[in-house]
C-alpha cells in the first residue's frame, strides 16, 4: 500500500484527480470506479477543468459508481445519480449510456443488487477504483458488521452514517436508512484502488484502516490485502498515525 501525505483537501484532490487522469487516457476499456461524497468532489473539479481545457476526452470512459441510497429518485438533488451529473458526469464528454449507478429507484433491493453485480463482472470489472473513507471505516456504504459481505447489496445504514450525512439533508429523518453498495468482494476485484482521506473527522478511521487488525468492524482494513492500493491523505487525516 502507498500512502501519500498531502498538505490539505487541495492538494489530495489535484493528486488525485492526476491519477484518474492518467487511468481515463491509458485504459479506457476497463470501467472507472467512482465514488461521491464531499472527499471525491474536489479531484472531479479538476477533471472537469482538465477536460474545458482540452487535456481530457471522457468519450470512451464507462464508469460504475460505488453506492446509492435506496428508494430515492434520480431527480432528488440527494441522490447520487443527482451528485454525479452535478459534480462531473454533466460537464465533461461522457456517453450517459456508459455511466451506472445502482437504480435507487427500485425497490427490489435483491433484483437490483444481482443485476449491478452481474454487470460489475460481465463487463470486465473496474481498473481503478476510487474511494472515501466513512468516519466509521466504511467503503462505499459496506457497514461495520461482523462479517464481510462480498457482493452488491442492500445495506442499513448505521446511526453514524446517518449522523454523518445528515448535513447534506434538511432533516436527519431525511436521510434514508438503507443504500445499495458494492460489496467488498466487490471492491477488492478493482485491478487498483485509490482512496481519499481529508480532514480529523477520518484520522480515526484512517489509522485503524492502515494500522489495526483487518476486521468487519472497520471495513476498510480489507484493503491491507489488496495488491494495489494507493492512499493520498492531509495531515489533519493522519495525525492519528
Ligand atoms: O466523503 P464523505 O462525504 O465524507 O463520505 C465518506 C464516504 O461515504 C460515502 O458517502 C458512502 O458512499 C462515500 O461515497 C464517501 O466517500
Amino acid at each position: 500500500m502507498r500512502v501519500y501525505r498531502v498538505k490539505d483537501y487541495d492538494e489530495m484532490s489535484k493528486k488525485a484527480a492526476t491519477i484518474l487522469a492518467a487511468q481515463i487516457v491509458s485504459g479506457p476499456e476497463k470501467a472507472l470506479g467512482l465514488a461521491t461524497g464531499s472527499t471525491p468532489a474536489g479531484a472531479y473539479r479538476y477533471l472537469c477543468k482538465w477536460y474545458q481545457e482540452g487535456i481530457l476526452d471522457f468519450s470512451e470512459i464507462r464508469t460504475m459508481n460505488l453506492d446509492e441510497y435506496r428508494g430515492i429518485s434520480r431527480e432528488d438533488s440527494q441522490s447520487y445519480y443527482y451528485f454525479m451529473k452535478e459534480n462531473l458526469f454533466g460537464h465533461v464528454n461522457i456517453k450517459e449510456e456508459n455511466t451506472f449507478i445502482p437504480d435507487g429507484e427500485r425497490e427490489d433491493a435483491d433484483a437490483v443488487c444481482r443485476e449491478y453485480e452481474a454487470l460489475i463482472q460481465s463487463t470486465g470489472g473496474v481498473g481503478l477504483q476510487l474511494l472515501g473513507l466513512g468516519r466509521n471505516g466504511h467503503i462505499g456504504f459496506n457497514e461495520p458488521s461482523d462479517s464481510f459481505i462480498k457482493e452488491c447489496h442492500c445495506v442499513s445504514l448505521a446511526l453514524s452514517t446517518i449522523e454523518a450525512n445528515k448535513r447534506f439533508f434538511e432533516n436527519a429523518e431525511d436521510v434514508p436508512r438503507q443504500a445499495y453498495t458494492m460489496g467488498i468482494g466487490t471492491i477488492m476485484s478493482a485491478e487498483k484502488i485509490l482512496l481519499l482521506a481529508s480532514g480529523e473527522e477520518k484520522a480515526d478511521a484512517l489509522s485503524r484502516m492502515l494500522g489495526g487488525p483487518i476486521t468487519p468492524r472497520v471495513p476498510a482494513s480489507i484493503l491491507q490485502l489488496h495488491r494495489d492500493v494507493t492512499v493520498i491523505a492531509d495531515e489533519a487525516a493522519l495525525s492519528k498515525i
